[in-house]
């Protein structure tokens, strides 16, 4: 069995200028295996572990809020997000959690993703993802959730390719994009469901950093952290919020709505069709 979650305790120094003395006490015994935080001088590491590909399967969802929310009652002020798979950042939403489902599961799956994208990209905290590995779909969209992305250079590509699976990204995972890359690369790259080498993703500004290895990209992000939390905390959250606020108020006034539209949506026969034809030609690869 793995370990639940590593962390070592030391003493955390405050990195905020107006912040108090923070010391994390994470709750290790509630928290799934899925996910391992490590407390480090005033920040966390929040690492991703769900080989093969960190797929978002509804207990992954809600071991990525579960860590938040461990973190947000522990007063921590930002965090690193990356994965403890190599060469995987994340493969997005578990395509086996909408193929032929059942309606009470789907739902529960959609709801809690719903919390997690409101959690994550509404977050107080600071947050930098460290994308060391592929980051398809809704593996681009928690990075898109940070406030900084540093990705590490080699085969991986990142971007929001669900056109290629024969569904629509939601207008939520839209909005991300369009506050991250602008209105006309979102509306091209959404149709086409481009994949970007790091290279590219930096060229329209979907990562802000590519680091040749995995230890250099760490440096960077944990450079890049610090950065942001010795800006006041208050005014940095409240900068960060004009622009997502308008997102967020839509997806929290239009949560019931988006619900019955991804139910609906994904399970007409087209999609399931298209689903069960992804999910061969991923197995048929191997
Ligand atoms: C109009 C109204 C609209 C309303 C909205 C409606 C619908 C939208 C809904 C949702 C949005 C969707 C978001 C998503 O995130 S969909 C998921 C997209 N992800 C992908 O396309 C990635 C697929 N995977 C890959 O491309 C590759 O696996 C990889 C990530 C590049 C890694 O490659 P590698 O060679 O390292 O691994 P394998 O391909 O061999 O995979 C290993 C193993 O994992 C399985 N697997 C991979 N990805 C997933 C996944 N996303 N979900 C489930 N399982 C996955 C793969 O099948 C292999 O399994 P095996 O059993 O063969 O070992």
């Amino acid at each position: 069995m793995m370990s639940l979650v590593t962390f070592t305790r030391n003493n955390a120094l405050p990195l905020l200028r107006t912040s108090i003395t923070v010391r994390i006490q994470l709750n290790s015994a509630s928290l799934s295996s899925l996910v391992r935080l490590e407390e480090k001088q005033g920040y966390a590491v929040v690492a991703m572990h769900k080989p093969p590909v960190n797929s978002l399967s509804l207990e992954m969802i809600q071991a990525l809020s579960e860590s938040l929310s461990e973190l947000e009652k522990n007063k921590c002020k930002g965090f690193i997000l990356t994965s403890a798979c190599p060469g995987i950042f994340s493969a997005g939403l578990d395509i086996r959690e909408m193929y032929q489902p059942t309606e009470e599961r789907l739902k529960e799956f959609w709801s809690s993703l719903q919390t997690l994208w409101l959690q994550l990209y509404g977050s107080k905290m600071a947050s930098v993802a460290l994308i060391n590995g592929h980051a398809p779909a809704g593996g681009c969209l928690l990075a898109m959730c940070c406030d900084s992305r540093i990705m590490v250079n080699g085969k991986s590509k990142i971007g929001l390719n669900e056109t290629k699976l024969g569904i629509v990204a939601p207008f939520w995972f839209k909005d991300t994009f369009v506050n991250t890359i602008g209105v006309r690369q979102s509306e091209r790259a959404l149709q086409l469901g481009s994949l970007f080498t790091p290279d590219e993703a930096l060229k329209i500004g979907l990562v802000d950093r590519v680091l040749p290895d995995p230890e250099a990209a760490t440096a960077v992000a944990e450079s890049e952290l610090k950065e942001f939390l010795q800006i006041p905390a208050m005014a940095r959250y409240l900068s960060k919020m004009r622009i997502r606020e308008a997102a967020l108020k839509d997806l929290l006034e239009n949560r019931e709505k988006d619900l019955n539209t991804f139910v609906n949506f994904a399970t007409t026969d087209a999609v399931q069709k298209g689903l069960g034809i992804y999910l061969q030609s991923l197995a048929k690869k191997n």
